[in-house]
């Protein structure tokens, strides 16, 4: 049986490069020989978007129509659910018919672990399933934890993260606490960084020293370049659409770094 590593993308904070980087990480890994899933897990349905099926909201088959047929009893047709990207990642595409989840599964038993079950077949198929969660703690990000084996946080560096930090590192110790005693944190991994500006080498340091003792912080970098929001609008990752720029190449590194594996230096209960 394949070792499929399932990591969610997250942080309450809304455009701290959550997409962005589940989209770029994701092909970097297929660059390197992976078999790859992304799960668009954000009504706003960016990601799907951003791999170029703008017009998702006339998809007849989504994450949203998955959670139904699994809620219903039905069988999940995963052959007409998963779209085929051309640079070769695989994705379940979301669109705002996601947004009302949360309604649909009050009755439902266990329903933290919906999405998990969804999921649980696939994970023979694939090295690397990516979970792109929208920007709160909700039932969503909450599902998302609990299917996932890592979290991947993504931060800007223009100011500092600790209060939102703190509560997003809570939902994550209660999800390990309650539901899933498995989940680590992958990493931080510092976003749309403006290099030029004293502030942000100094945010750098400061969330480096802080968050550094307990959680991996990557030493790649992201830094803040127009082409990397043109590369989503093309519906192309950063590599096909700018191979050499800094972002491409701060990817490239970031997607190295996260296959090395090195130690976790973490302890078991996470705190700041
Ligand atoms: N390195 C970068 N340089 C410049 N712009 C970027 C970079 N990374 C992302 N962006 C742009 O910033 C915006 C927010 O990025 P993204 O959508 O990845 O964030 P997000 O955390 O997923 O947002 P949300 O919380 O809404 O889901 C987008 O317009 C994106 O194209
Ligand atoms: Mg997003």
């Amino acid at each position: 049986m394949r070792k499929c590593k399932v990591i969610a993308v997250t942080n309450q904070k809304g455009g701290v490069g959550k997409t962005t980087t589940t989209e770029n990480v994701a092909i970097g890994l297929v660059r390197q020989g992976f078999d790859v899933l992304i799960v668009d897990f954000d009504p706003q349905g960016d990601l799907t978007s951003c791999l170029g099926w703008k017009n998702n909201d006339a998809l007849e088959h989504s994450v949203s129509s998955m959670l139904d047929d699994y809620i219903n009893d039905n069988d999940i047709d995963y052959d007409s659910l998963i779209l085929h990207h051309e640079e070769d990642v695989d994705l379940i595409p979301a669109n705002i018919e996601l947004a009302d989840f949360e309604m649909r599964l009050v009755s439902v038993i266990n329903r933290e672990q919906t999405l998990s079950n969804c999921i649980e077949p696939l994970r023979d198929k694939y090295d690397y399933i990516f979970i792109d969660c929208p920007p709160s703690l909700g039932m969503l990000t909450v599902n998302a934890l609990s299917a996932a084996d890592e979290v991947l946080i993504p931060v800007q560096t223009q100011y500092l993260p600790a209060k939102g930090m703190t509560k997003l590192l809570q939902t994550v110790n209660k999800v390990q606490r309650k539901i899933n005693s498995n989940l680590k944190i992958t990493g931080i991994v510092m976003t749309l960084a403006d290099l030029n500006t004293n502030i942000t080498k100094s945010t750098i340091d400061t969330i480096r020293e802080s968050f550094g003792k307990n959680i991996r912080v990557f030493d790649t970098i992201i830094p803040k370049a127009t082409k990397a929001s043109e590369a989503s609008i093309s519906g192309k990752s950063i590599y096909a659409y700018a191979k050499d720029s800094k972002v491409a190449v701060a990817y490239d590194n970031l997607t190295k770094e996260l296959v090395k594996n090195p130690k976790i230096r973490q302890k078991d209960e996470i705190s700041l």
